[in-house]
């Protein structure tokens, strides 16, 4: 529900909602003999969240990694679907791109957000500083001409620096916006780094585990973040975990993986009762047991 109104939209996918914005096609990865990725197939939805879980090595990050171009699966393609919005405010045309043939650099020009599974910030940088060179692909001017304060870099920096604003309102980041992100807690820093993805206005938004590492009381909190997002926002999610229940109440889809297969797709609730995926996360715990 919208609860504060907003001058920018941070979603930079103009598709109607319900739409493919992302389509992956039977993709498989191999490093040498270890099949990472096997016949892989999905469609994320424009407006939805949709978390992609498995235990560990299950190919969660590999996926994550074909999507934003690191990775360039053997077989298979990824398609991502965009529209530009018209004057008149209407969609404009749909336009398809195959991110299976592009560079990790033109993809992100391209509207696909990520955030990684280690915080990727500049640590003596204030939150406000690394809020901006999320902004970075949208600028014509050079960041370091906007930090100086140069000529008309000024008048852009003003413009980014609302949208900016906004991000920080919207993740509630007011109180630390001057701090540098190194003397934060590690919580709030990955806020910041949801936060940098956020002001690209990504058309789709990838997270590598943003619960990764926090306690009960931040897992809770970066869902409702996320929820945030999603909800105020529009943005499309993209999320990968491996806690299974930390992503159901979240998810409006959910893909699961085991050994680089996918064994389930559904709502958070047909997953939650695939007979595949509870004996995936039994079989899981029971390794770790064994190990532990
Ligand atoms: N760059 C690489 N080189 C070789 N093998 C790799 C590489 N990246 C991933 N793998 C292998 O691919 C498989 C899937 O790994 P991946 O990291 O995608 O799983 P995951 O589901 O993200 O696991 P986790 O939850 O532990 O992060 C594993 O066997 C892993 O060792």
């Amino acid at each position: 529900m919208l609860t504060r109104a907003y001058q920018h939209s941070l979603r930079g996918s103009h598709l109607p909602a319900g739409q493919p914005v992302l389509e992956v096609d039977n993709i498989s990865l191999r490093f040498g003999g270890v099949k990472a990725l096997r016949d892989i197939s999905l469609t994320v939805t424009e407006g939805s969240v949709h978390a992609i879980i498995g235990p560990n090595g299950a190919g969660k990050s590999s996926l994550l990694n074909c999507i934003s171009g690191l990775y360039h699966p053997q077989e298979g393609q990824i398609r991502l679907h965009s529209a530009p919005l018209a004057a008149d405010g209407t969609t404009g045309e749909v336009r398809t791109h195959l991110l299976t043939s592009l560079p990790p650099y033109k993809i992100a020009r391209l509207g696909v957000a990520r955030s990684f599974q280690n915080i990727e910030l500049f640590h003596g940088l204030t939150v406000l500083e690394n809020l901006m060179l999320g902004r970075h692909i949208h600028m014509k001017k050079s960041v370091l001409a906007s930090m100086l304060w140069l000529g008309p870099a000024r008048k852009q920096e003003i413009e980014h620096r609302h949208l900016v604003e906004e991000v920080i309102d919207l993740l509630q980041l007011q109180a630390v916006r001057n701090k540098p992100v190194g003397s934060l807690a590690y919580g709030v820093q990955k806020r910041v780094e949801l936060g940098r993805a956020l002001c690209l206005q990504p058309a789709l938004l990838l997270l590598d585990e943003p619960m990764a590492g926090m306690n009960a009381e931040e897992k809770e909190d970066m869902a409702r973040y996320v929820l945030d997002v999603h909800e105020l926002a529009n943005v499309t999610v993209v999320l990968i975990e491996h806690d299974m229940n930390v992503v159901m109440d979240i998810s409006d889809r959910v893909t699961v993986l085991d050994f680089g297969a996918k064994i389930a797709d559904g709502t958070p609730d047909e997953v939650k009762a695939d007979p595949a995926v509870v004996e995936a996360y039994l079989g899981a715990e029971d390794e770790e047991e064994d190990r532990g």
